[in-house]
């Protein structure tokens, strides 16, 4: 299974954030999206998730040989802060979710079980959703991944706001399922990119651009990755420019 993304371009009014992005994701390999702040990474997922117009472009996936258009109910985007309703509890929501699912789900278990794959504290399922805390909300949306098993999984930032125990635990699921799925995963943290991830791709200059692996094992690899994020950027042109500005007052000062 692939995910082929070709020609993809996308602008909000005057700022081109995507410029004719080609690129396959395949299945069976976790891939870390990397970018600067404002690069586009969320633009990417929800271009691909159809949650937002695109420009110019298509979004197909393959599977045994036969490329179609993609379709949103194979994707599963998990966000950073995820949006539930407040006043459902973790269980009338689960429920709720396996039953509007239904159809789509292949090994229906127990409601507790599911809670237990991610370490949910079994009293804690039966509070309202508005207590709880980002984590918490984390994990149910793991949890409602982990019921679809969509074919392509996108994760927005999503370890950031775990605790150490259940991102370590999570680690071992994402790696557990990712035979059967594409699973893309953007994130800051450099350290899970090299953790987790088989392959690193970088969103940088309006387009995506696969990092070659040996720089995982380089002693060097976060200040390789740096330099990769900031070529031909015109911030790094900026901050060099106000540096040599700093030089040059200095010297007439003394
Ligand atoms: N709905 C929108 N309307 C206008 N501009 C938008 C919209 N969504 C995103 N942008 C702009 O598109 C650019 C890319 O935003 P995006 O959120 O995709 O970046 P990102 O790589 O996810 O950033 P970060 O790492 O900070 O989360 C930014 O300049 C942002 O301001």
């Amino acid at each position: 299974m692939k995910l082929i993304i070709e020609s993809l371009s996308k602008s909000f009014g005057k700022k081109e954030v995507l410029e004719n992005v080609d690129y396959v994701f395949e299945e069976g390999i976790v891939y870390a999206l990397l970018g600067r702040n404002g690069s586009g990474k969320t633009t990417l997922f929800s271009l691909i998730s159809e949650q937002i117009k695109k420009d110019k472009g298509k979004v197909f996936l393959e599977e045994d040989g036969v490329k179609n258009e993609i379709n949103f109910k194979d994707v599963f985007f998990m966000v950073a802060e995820p949006n539930l309703p407040k006043f459902l509890t973790g269980r009338e929501f689960i429920k709720f979710f396996i039953e509007a699912n239904k159809d789509r789900i292949k090994d229906k278990k127990p409601i507790e079980d599911y809670f237990k794959i991610v370490d949910f504290d079994i009293n804690d399922i039966d509070i309202l959703i508005q207590g709880y805390s980002t984590g918490m909300k984390n994990k149910l949306q793991m949890l409602m991944f982990l019921i679809l098993r969509p074919k392509v999984i996108l994760m927005d930032e999503p370890l950031t706001s775990l605790d150490v125990v259940v991102q370590f635990e999570m680690k071992k699921i994402i790696r557990k399922i990712h035979k059967e799925h594409i699973i893309i995963f953007s994130t800051h943290i450099l350290q899970l990119a090299k953790d987790i991830c088989d392959n690193i791709v970088l969103l940088h200059n309006k387009n995506l651009q696969k990092v070659d692996e040996s720089i995982k094992n380089d002693k060097d690899f976060e200040d390789k990755i740096i330099t990769l994020l900031t070529t031909s950027d015109d911030s790094i042109k900026v901050l060099d420019k106000n540096f040599k500005d700093l030089e040059d007052e200095y010297e007439s000062l003394s």
